[in-house]
């Protein structure tokens, strides 16, 4: 399913907080949003599953208006991942996941065989089958993060949306989550805030700063040092390949040199 920002303005507490942003996700691709903190990456995103109207411009599903769907169909077309949930954490996990599988019924319809194969599916995916009768409460971040995983899965929407999906997760986790989005041949956008990560499994990126889309294309092309240390006042070194490149990164000071992280101990916060 092709997703369409078109010219979308946001505004919330009276500011603009997203600008005039037009993007294009064609069909199955994954693209990841980069910015700062505040740029407006998840406000983006809100209004793709109708969290929040766009003040200006339009956001279409297949050429579809997302504002003129139901609830179901927009539930049926596109599945939420967030970075911290608000869950109802007195279901078990399996009960959590069977939530996905909601927009697919009538009302009071009762799951199915087919539901239950899907949740164990999702649930393997997301490596969270031996939690199935844990209660959500009791997880840690990162299983928490895995249930939702696994309920966006089950969700079965041609549509995934993540934001920040992977601030619980250890290393391996994080690999392995945007392994699995991959392996589905859906259309994912994934607010992100790993620039190794997003180069490495993104068909495309997009940067946003002070709510407007500054460049958009795929990764090895977009993060040039220039665009990383302007938008991120970073600065990065490159390893490895060019067409695969791996940042490091050093944070700037003021004057925009490099920070020498050994001159920054005070004396009083010096180890005795
Ligand atoms: N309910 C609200 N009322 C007023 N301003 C808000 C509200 N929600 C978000 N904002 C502001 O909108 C701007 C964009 O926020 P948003 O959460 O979209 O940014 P983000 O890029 O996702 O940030 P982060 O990387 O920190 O998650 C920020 O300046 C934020 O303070």
């Amino acid at each position: 399913m092709r997703v369409e920002f078109d010219d979308v303005t946001v505004a919330l507490g009276g500011r603009d907080v997203v600008r005039r942003a037009s993007l294009s996700v064609e069909s199955g691709t994954v693209v990841g949003l980069v910015g700062p903190n505040g740029s407006g990456k998840s406000s983006l995103l809100r209004t793709l599953y109708r969290a929040l109207k766009p003040r200006q411009g339009t956001v279409r599903l297949d050429g579809q208006d997302v504002q003129r769907l139901s609830g179901r169909q927009s539930a049926r077309a596109v599945a939420v991942m967030l970075q911290d949930p608000a869950t109802d954490f007195d279901l078990s996990v399996q009960e959590t996941v069977l939530l996905g599988r909601a927009p697919h019924h009538a009302s009071f319809g009762r799951d199915t065989p087919g539901d239950m194969r899907i949740v164990d599916e999702a649930m393997r995916r997301a490596e969270i089958t031996d939690l199935g009768d844990r209660m959500v409460a009791t997880l840690s971040g990162g299983q928490r993060q895995r249930v939702m995983l696994a309920r966006a899965l089950a969700q079965e929407s041609p549509v995934l949306v993540l934001d920040e999906p992977s601030n619980h997760l250890d290393i391996s986790h994080q690999h392995e989550l945007m392994i699995t989005v991959r392996s589905l041949g859906r259309t994912v956008i994934a607010a992100l805030h790993d620039l190794n990560l997003a180069t490495q499994y993104c068909d495309r990126v997009v940067v946003l700063a002070a709510g407007r889309i500054v460049a958009a294309g795929p990764p090895a092309q977009v993060f040039s040092p220039e665009l990383i240390r302007t938008t991120f006042g970073v600065d990065v070194r490159v390893l490895g390949d060019p067409d695969e490149p791996v940042f490091a990164f050093r944070r700037l000071d003021a004057s925009g040199d490099p920070i020498d992280v050994a001159s920054t101990r005070t004396e009083s916060s010096t180890p005795t």
